[in-house]
């Protein structure tokens, strides 16, 4: 009844922020005027909440968990001034139910953070245990971390991540294809003054066979998004438009350019010291940091937030640490997630060759992997020097465990401490 009122009116008034412009459209015409600017079908808000939300009885991500129809009917009509909606955001958590891990829930813009706060937080208390009240602490200062040499008989490798967004610019799920490529431009640009570094950036669609093969080789890909997750959070929209990769002359250091953020810097180090790493990548990141400011931009942080990203589960520090690690017992051993859970690791680790996830049992009568990749957990609430050091603890005492299992050792006291 209500649209069929509003239909009679001569001109129907589509007074919501469309990137804060009044769009007028006169019934019955076609307009050329940009409607639906930012993607919203217009329907919808002639449904109350109710009728538009989302059956999420069989989900069981950490959003699906946390929205009420309540908070959703409050939430529903406020966009971000670039347009950004709740629906936006909650899609990918709608569409898959996920792991219990799974934050279900993605920001278009860094303004999503504030405009569905109530939301977000919900979702980063339980993800992070961290609350709306605090402040994320930054501390990159490489000569704090002690014992940053771990043992080279387990440790075979060391890769290390930060992501990083352009202030001002929407995020990969919501950008438009000029925002993409400028956020390119931007960093590539960036990249490129980092003279001493020698790197070579490739653009995704001018990759050759043969350069696409010798990535994919080394395992410095950037695979067009195929997951429900991303797919659901828009993340493949226009691929391979202004996606591409940056390397340096040695290939240790990379920039993964507008995959799921604007860029992800990495490291990755034949190596076992993580301190001679750490210090590396904090040097390119801080230069890469100087670059994108001297071009006048600025990195989305806050206080509250550090490094704010698409998905909530990496936002603060943004740093995620992984070893390859030699655990030939571990490896075939049911009681890993447990040990993994205890010392505050990532409890979805890969067995080189085959991908096991938090939720399937490790099949103990596989014998072919002995290296295991484990990750660090923890993003928010501590600096990066404070999670580097818990990491270099908790790899040293998984080593411990590798070593009691090995010698036919008991677990019991360390599964379950009195
Ligand atoms: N220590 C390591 N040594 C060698 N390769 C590694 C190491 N850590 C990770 N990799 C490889 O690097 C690639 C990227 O790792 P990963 O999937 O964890 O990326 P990511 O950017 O952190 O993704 P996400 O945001 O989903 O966690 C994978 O192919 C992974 O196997």
């Amino acid at each position: 009844m209500y649209k069929n009122f509003l239909t009679k009116l001569p001109i129907r008034v589509i007074a919501a922020s469309v990137g804060g412009l009044l769009v007028y459209q006169k019934v019955g015409e076609i307009s050329e005027q940009p409607l639906s600017a930012a993607g919203l079908n217009y329907s919808r808000r002639f449904y109350p909440a109710s009728s538009e939300y989302p059956d999420l009885t069989r989900n069981r991500n950490i959003m699906a968990r946390n929205l009420t129809q309540d908070l959703y009917a409050r939430l529903r009509d406020r966009r971000t001034p670039n347009g950004f909606t709740v629906d936006n955001a909650i899609q990918p958590g709608v569409d898959n139910s996920g792991t219990y891990a799974f934050t279900g829930i993605v920001a278009g813009d860094e303004e999503s953070y504030v405009v569905f706060r109530e939301l977000f937080d919900k979702v980063i208390l339980e993800k992070h245990g961290y609350k709306p009240d605090q402040v994320h602490p930054t501390d990159l200062d490489a000569s704090k971390i002690q014992n940053a040499q771990l043992d080279p008989e387990y440790v075979l490798s060391i890769r290390l991540r930060v992501i990083r967004n352009i202030k001002g610019y929407c995020l990969p799920s919501f950008c438009t294809r000029g925002e993409r490529r400028d956020i390119e431009n931007i960093i590539v640009k960036a990249l490129y003054s980092l003279k001493d570094l020698n790197g070579t950036y490739y653009a995704l669609k001018e990759l050759s066979q043969d350069e696409e093969t010798s990535l994919a080789n080394k395992e410095i890909y950037m695979n067009r998004p195929y997951h429900p997750n991303d797919l659901s959070a828009n993340l493949g929209k226009d691929w391979p438009d202004a996606r591409g990769i940056w390397l340096n002359h040695d290939r240790t250091l990379a920039a993964f350019v507008n995959r799921r953020d604007h860029v992800v810097l990495s490291l990755m180090d034949r190596s076992s010291d993580l301190g001679a790493s750490f210090t590396k990548f904090v040097d390119f990141v801080k230069k890469f940091e100087d670059q994108v400011v001297a071009q006048k931009w600025k990195l989305m942080h806050n206080k509250h937030l550090g490094y704010v990203t698409t998905d909530p589960k990496n936002l603060g520090t943004t740093l995620k640490l992984t070893v390859r690690v030699n655990l030939p017992n571990l490896c075939h051993d049911s009681r890993l997630s447990a040990i993994l859970k205890i010392l505050n690791l990532s409890q979805s680790f890969k067995l080189i060759g085959d991908n096991f996830d938090i939720d399937e049992p490790v099949d103990k009568g596989d014998t072919t992997h002995s290296v295991a990749e484990i990750s660090s957990k923890i993003t928010l609430g501590k600096s990066e020097v404070e999670i580097t050091q818990a990491f270099i603890q908790s790899i040293n005492k998984l080593i411990e465990v590798e070593k009691i299992v090995a010698n036919g050792g008991q677990l019991d006291e360390f599964l379950y401490p009195k």
